[in-house]
């Protein structure tokens, strides 16, 4: 073979390879993002490695010291913060839906993650005609199956500003922008009207509010009364054990990595919810057997993890990604070893589910 047809040989192969690996490979989901369209939310690109590090040095402290420092009130800037730094990767890695199910034997994550979702649906009983909001709804993967499932008028709020927009053009995308809603706000403070929602769900982000009291008092405000809540919440489990350094070195690696103020134990989520008036219809783990492990999806394996790893690294190189991409995507590879620590050991689940009702003749709540 001559040089020439040699040199332009390797070119192509190469040029195949590189397509492979950041078209094919980078695309991690089917439907999520590429890894070259790696922005980081709403921040400027020089600014992405000092709030990275702003991040850390804010969520790395124990609970008991945030609360100390009287941060509770800054707690959800910095998980705006977190979503700039984190929404896209999620995205390109996991996809539209930013939450864990219980794995199907047979199943794809895609039906796990979307029969998840139905179920909040049906528990809550939501039906055409119905407005329903959904509380921390990111990018809107469950508001859009949600809607398509249960034919509802779905309402989502988020704190980051950038999710909007990604759920906005995700909802007109697959067609369901006349029934799904996105509004950027607090959900400790609802710019919504008393009564004004037939129904509400949370997945996977309720963790994130210092007080639970604060989002769960919010959410019973603007229900009807009848309607249902229904909660997937991230809690600690009966056998955590705060004398094991290992439990608690796991429980620190989740909260740290996750932007969470400290994770409340699996008993006291429907004392809370009582608390504010509502009353409890349902409470279960749904991780428990017979759900299939939610946490082996996360186990992406030391292969998958150097792809993503040199993907991001090369990206950064070549500065099609911003500096700091590298950091956080470390930061959420460390996290997914806690997570799953956390699953097989069972001191930790995602999906502890509560169903509550806002009674027809509300009670005071108690302060
Ligand atoms: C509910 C929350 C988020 C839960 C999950 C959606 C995310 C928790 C950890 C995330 C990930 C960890 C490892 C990443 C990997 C290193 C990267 O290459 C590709 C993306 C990950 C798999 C990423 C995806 C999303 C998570 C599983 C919290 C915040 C309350
Ligand atoms: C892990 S994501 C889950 C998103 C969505 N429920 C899902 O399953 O795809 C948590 C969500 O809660 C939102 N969130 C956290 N704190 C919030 C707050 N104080 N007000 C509004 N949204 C908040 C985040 O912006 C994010 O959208």
């Amino acid at each position: 073979m001559e040089v020439s047809t040699a040199m332009w040989t390797a070119a192509i192969v190469g040029a195949v390879v590189v397509y492979w690996f950041v078209w094919v490979m980078g695309a991690a989901e089917v439907k999520g993002k590429r890894a070259v369209n790696l922005k980081m939310g709403s921040i400027t690109r020089d600014k992405v490695q000092d709030k990275y590090k702003q991040y850390w040095s804010f969520f790395r402290r124990p609970k008991e010291d945030i609360a100390a420092a009287a941060d509770d009130d800054n707690v959800p800037a910095f998980v705006d913060t977190f979503y700039n730094l984190v929404t896209d990767i999620y995205e390109w890695g996991w996809g539209q839906s930013f939450h864990f199910s219980p794995s199907i034997p047979g199943r794809s994550h895609r039906d796990a993650t979307r029969l998840h979702e139905e179920r909040a649906a049906d528990l809550i009983a939501a039906r055409p005609g119905l407005r329903v909001l959904d509380v921390g709804c990111g990018v809107g993967g469950p508001m859009r199956a949600i809607a398509a499932h249960s034919g509802a008028h779905v309402v989502g709020i988020t704190i980051n500003e950038y999710q909007v927009a990604r759920a906005r053009t995700h909802n007109r995308k697959a067609g369901l922008d006349d029934r799904c809603e996105v509004i950027c706000g607090n959900f400790l403070e609802m710019p919504f009207a008393d009564a004004s929602f037939e129904g509400a769900y949370s997945i996977e982000a309720t963790c994130h509010a210092p007080r639970l009291e604060d989002v769960y008092r919010e959410v019973f405000r603007v229900l009807k009364p009848g309607a249902l809540y229904v909660s997937y919440e991230w809690v600690t489990t009966a056998l955590y054990r705060a004398d094991d350094p290992a439990h608690v070195q796991t429980i620190r690696g989740i909260e740290a990595g996750d932007a969470l103020p400290g994770l409340r134990a699996q008993h006291e989520i429907a004392e809370v919810a009582r608390q504010v008036g509502f009353e409890v219809v349902e409470e279960r783990d749904l991780a428990l057997p017979p759900a299939g492990p939610w946490w082996t999806r996360l186990k992406m394996g030391r292969i998958a993890y150097w792809r993503n790893h040199l993907l991001v690294s090369a990206l950064t190189a070549l500065r099609v990604a911003p500096k700091g991409v590298v950091e956080v995507h470390e930061m959420l590879y460390e996290t997914a070893r806690h997570l799953s620590d956390g699953g097989e050991s069972g001191i930790f689940t995602p999906m502890h589910m509560i169903l509550c009702r806002k009674p027809l003749a509300a009670p005071p709540p108690s302060s």
